[in-house]
């Protein structure tokens, strides 16, 4: 069930079409991620579901209430939408109880309760209850933003870079307490970044924005493996891009017949992720080979780069584990696993 519908947003600033006319749809109890470089409008979309902006046109809906017709919209304290941004926003002058309970109507009688409770939900320890928000670490002052968010109920829940301010070690951990918290409250959300990998890995669902246009939505698996043109694939991850012939579902290329994933004919640029390339010493005078130009030793994941025979193409990069990884001046040939992505025309 479809809980959240974008239909032709768009919004200018003076010059600036900051968005054009996106459409997008986020099913219930699902995370979206959207993602895309700096300028491309992930805020602006945010702010316009939140209903901090009206679109200029287009409409916002919300489990079947409009929410924006253009610029007519219901206001942002009314729309059931809760928000957890990068700096947290805690009132610095109410402790850990005081801000969750912040969303908690005063009279309620299991306020503290439920305050307790939303303490339990983002796993945090009760002996904190009573801190402020500047005697909590970054990570934890995020939990006490999510547990408040969590306390209104909320329909939705937006999370606009929220892990940025954290060491990524923190991030990636903060990052699946949330989708686990969210995902035991049934909650849907929509979570905003630049960062590609953090999409990939929270998301169910990525939507790409570039220039305030949709470039592509759909499966982390999706998007990375069948991105729609060369600018997604390399936004999304490192990638090899080769020149190429198809014919019947194989392409002729550098690294000779690789299995592709299109029923296009003729000559194509074709897309392999590096982890789909592995590398194997063999000194052998095959065709198809190539010699180890560089080997750069980074611990688990090693890059090697191969420049292969008779092609005026610069040194592939492969990425590949320490494990039997070969030196300078090798000769290897290439083995591909899966198939080469063809880009759409
Ligand atoms: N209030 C505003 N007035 C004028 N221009 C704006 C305003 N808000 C955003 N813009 C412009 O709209 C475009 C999209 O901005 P937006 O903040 O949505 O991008 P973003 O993808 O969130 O970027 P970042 O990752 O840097 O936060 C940019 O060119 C920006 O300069």
């Amino acid at each position: 069930m479809t809980l959240l519908t974008i239909e032709g947003a768009s919004k200018r600033y003076g010059q600036v079409q900051a968005l054009d006319t996106i459409s997008l749809d986020v099913t219930a109890g699902s995370r979206t991620a959207v993602v895309g470089p700096s300028g491309s409008g992930k805020t602006t979309l945010l702010r316009i579901i939140a209903g901090f902006e009206q679109p200029d046109s287009g409409r916002v809906m919300l489990d079947g209430e409009l929410l924006a017709d253009g610029p007519a919209a219901v206001p942002a304290h009314r729309r059931g939408i809760g928000i957890v941004s990068q700096e947290g926003a805690l009132f610095p002058h109410l402790d850990v109880a005081g801000n969750i309970g912040f969303g908690i109507a005063r009279g309620a009688d299991n306020r503290d309760k439920r305050v307790l409770e939303l303490l339990d939900m983002v796993e945090l320890d009760r002996g904190m209850l009573t801190r402020r928000p500047h005697q909590l670490s970054g990570g934890q002052q995020q939990r006490v933003a999510l547990a408040r968010a969590l306390g209104r109920e909320p329909r939705l829940m937006l999370l606009d870079e929220p892990f940025s301010a954290l060491d990524t070690g923190l991030r990636e951990n903060m990052r699946k307490a949330v989708a686990r918290v969210l995902q035991a409250a049934g909650i849907t959300s929509i979570l905003v970044t630049h960062d590609q990998a953090e999409a990939l890995s929270y998301a169910d669902q990525v939507a790409v924005l570039r220039d305030g246009r949709l470039v592509q939505a759909g499966s982390p698996q999706s998007l990375y493996l069948a991105p729609r043109d060369r600018e997604t694939a390399l936004f999304l991850g490192d990638a090899v891009m080769l020149p190429a012939i198809i014919r019947n579902g194989h392409a002729d290329c550098a690294l000779g017949h690789v299995a592709v994933d299109s029923e296009h004919q003729g000559k194509v640029e074709i897309m392999l992720r590096p982890e789909q390339i592995r590398v194997v010493t063999d000194s052998s005078e095959q065709p198809y080979g190539g010699r180890v130009v560089e080997v750069d030793f980074g611990g688990a994941t090693c890059t090697v780069a191969v420049s292969l025979d008779g092609v005026a193409l610069p040194p592939i990069l492969i990425k590949t584990s320490s494990v039997a990884l070969p030196s300078r001046g090798d000769r290897v040939r290439l083995e591909i696993a899966g198939k080469a992505h063809v880009f759409a025309r």
